[in-house]
C-alpha cells in the first residue's frame, strides 16, 4: 500500500507541529521541507520527532556535497529519512548512505533539476538509496504546461523505488497509486486546505482504495 507522506513548507516549527498534529492520523511520513529546515534548524528536526515518535520523520535537505556529514547531522537530531540532490555526485550518496547505514535510517535521492529521471533513480538505487523522489520543484511546477503526468509515467517506466512529488492533490492521487509509487508526497494540497486534516484524509482513502 502506498505511503502518505506530507509536506510541511511552513517557516515556523511551531506552526508545522500544528498542522503535523492535525494531519498525523492519516500520514505515514511527516517531511520537514527545506525552508523549514532553514528557518529552524536541526533543532526543529528535534522538537518534530519528539512530538511524533512513531512516525517516519524526513528532512528535506536537498543536500549537494559532504552527503555523509549532512547525513549525520540530520540522523542525529532524529530524522528516520534524508534528501540528497541526484544531480550530485554519486560519492555524496555514497556517503549518506554510509551514515543511513550506520543509523538504521535512509537516504531518498531527489531528482529536482535531473535530466533523466529514469536512469538517475535505477543508479541511486543501486548506490544504496531507499527510494528516489520523483521531484518537480515549486518553482518547475509554476512553469507553463507543467503536468504531473511526467512523473506519474516515469515512475511506471524505472522499476525502482520511487515517491512522487510534484503538485500532488486529489485529482492526481490515484495514478500517482496506480503508477506503483511506494509514497505519494503532498505538501501545498495539505497545508494550503481550508481543512488540512480533511484533505489528508481524503488523500489516504484514495490511496487505500
Ligand atoms: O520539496 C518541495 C519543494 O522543493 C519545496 O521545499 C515540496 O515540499 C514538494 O514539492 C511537495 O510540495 P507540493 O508540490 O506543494 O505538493
Amino acid at each position: 500500500m502506498a505511503k502518505l507522506q506530507v509536506a510541511i513548507d511552513l517557516l515556523k516549527i511551531e506552526d508545522a507541529i500544528a498542522l503535523a498534529t492535525k494531519v498525523a492520523p492519516y500520514v505515514d511520513i511527516i517531511e520537514l521541507g527545506t525552508p523549514l529546515i532553514k528557518s529552524e534548524g536541526l533543532a526543529g528536526i528535534r522538537k518534530m520527532k519528539d512530538a511524533f515518535p512513531d512516525k517516519l520523520v524526513l528532512a528535506d535537505f536537498k543536500t549537494a556535497d559532504a552527503g555523509e556529514l549532512e547525513a549525520n547531522m540530520a540522523f542525529g537530531a532524529g530524522a528516520d529519512l534524508i534528501t540528497i540532490l541526484g544531480t550530485t555526485g554519486d560519492s555524496t550518496i555514497v556517503g549518506a548512505v554510509k551514515a543511513a547505514k550506520e543509523h538504521g535510517k535512509g537516504v531518498v535521492v531527489d531528482t529536482i533539476g535531473v535530466q533523466d529521471r529514469v536512469k538517475r533513480a535505477q543508479e541511486a538505487i543501486a548506490l544504496g538509496a531507499e527510494f528516489v523522489e520523483l521531484h518537480a520543484g515549486l518553482d518547475e511546477q509554476a512553469q507553463e504546461g507543467y503536468s504531473i503526468q511526467v512523473l506519474i509515467d516515469e515512475a511506471a517506466r524505472a522499476g525502482v523505488a520511487v515517491s512522487i512529488a510534484g503538485g500532488v492533490n486529489k485529482n492526481s492521487v490515484a495514478a500517482v497509486k496506480e503508477s506503483g509509487a511506494m509514497v505519494a508526497v503532498a505538501g501545498a494540497a495539505i497545508y494550503g486546505a481550508a481543512d488540512p486534516a480533511q484533505a489528508a484524509k481524503e488523500l489516504k482513502e484514495l490511496l487505500n482504495a
